[in-house]
């Protein structure tokens, strides 16, 4: 019979109240939105790697998990509690992986960069402005960023690399993404990863020609532009298709996320890759080694 939340929390914190000691081989992580989809699907994929060990978690004040296990929605006492206070989440961690909000991202890296703790970025909704923070942080930590970690996504990256280069002509670009209702911003920053993919391709700039949004008489198509589109509904995990329309043919080239393992294990690969990383800021092309493929 399934545990009840509360008996889950009770199992947990009985359990142990400290997390075991790390073996010098495993990758001490600290996860922040530690209650989040993705906090919770980060604490199971590190629970079950034999080379992590979950070092701190950290979640917003207001939280109703702080104080908890963060290991409790698996039944499962991890002896790390979920804490707001950022030095006491990082304080046994080598990497923070960081799914939350920008402006909480933010605050966690500066706070890195000060307890010399690596990160792993997966947020996404980044303004320009903070990505040039982040760039300049980088010079004295080491982050990997990317708005989507799993392999599939940066493999089709590198087919719409290709895909863009020979339809650069003759074919109408648009990007369509659906996610889930609960999703914050758009388009997801997988859309517009894949619209800077495209524009650097075929040698346009995205701030230029893209167009996020079309009502009453937009007048015909302009060719030079790439388009996005967002659906927003139900548990819809996350789709992305890129589409080359052109004369009496179609192109669409699709990545479909039935869950959010690949993200976790994505992330994971990110911590492993940064193991021998002082500083520099780096991508899934830098970990999955697809950059010059
Ligand atoms: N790069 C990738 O591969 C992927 C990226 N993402 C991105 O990750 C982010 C999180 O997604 P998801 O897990 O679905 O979102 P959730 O809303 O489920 O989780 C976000 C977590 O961050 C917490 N949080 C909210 N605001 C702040 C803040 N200001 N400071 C610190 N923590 C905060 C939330 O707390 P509370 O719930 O109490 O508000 C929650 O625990 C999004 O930007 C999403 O686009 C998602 C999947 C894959
Ligand atoms: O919010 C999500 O869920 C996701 N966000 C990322 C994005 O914005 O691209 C990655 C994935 O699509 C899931």
């Amino acid at each position: 019979m399934a545990k009840s939340p509360e008996t889950l929390k009770k199992v947990a914190v009985a359990g142990a109240t400290q997390p075991p000691p790390a073996a010098a081989s495993q990758h001490r992580i600290a996860v922040a939105g530690a209650s989040g989809r993705m906090g919770h699907m980060l604490i199971e994929a590190i629970r079950h790697a034999d080379d992590c060990l979950l070092a701190g978690a950290l979640d917003i004040a207001s939280s109703p998990s702080i104080g908890n296990d963060a290991a409790a929605f698996l039944g499962h006492a991890s002896g790390v509690p979920v804490s707001a206070d950022l030095r006491t989440g990082l304080a046994r961690a080598q990497v923070l992986i960081d799914f939350t909000r920008p402006d909480g991202t933010m605050a966690h890296l500066k706070a890195c960069r000060e307890l010399g703790v690596k990160a792993v970025i997966g947020t996404t909704g980044l303004s320009d402005a903070q990505k040039a923070q982040i760039a300049d942080l980088a010079r004295d930590m080491a982050i990997v960023m990317a708005p989507n970690m799993s392999v599939g996504v940066n493999v089709t990256l590198k087919l719409l690399e290709m895909a863009a280069q020979a339809l650069a002509t003759g074919y109408d670009i648009e990007i369509i993404e659906a996610h889930h209702r609960h999703k914050v911003d758009a388009p997801s920053g997988t859309a517009l990863k894949m619209g800077e993919v495209i524009a650097a391709a075929i040698g346009r700039d995205l701030k230029q020609c893209a167009v996020y949004a079309r009502e009453g008489i937009t007048g015909e198509r302009d060719p030079s532009t790439i388009g996005f589109s967002a659906i927003r509904g139900g548990d819809i995990v996350g789709d992305h298709t890129v589409l080359f329309a052109g004369t009496g043919e179609r192109i669409e080239i699709t990545h479909k996320s039935s869950n959010r393992t690949s993200y976790a294990q994505g992330a994971l690969r990110a911590v492993r890759f940064l193991a021998d990383k002082k500083t520099g800021l780096y991508d899934m092309f830098d970990v999955l080694n697809l950059r010059n493929s």
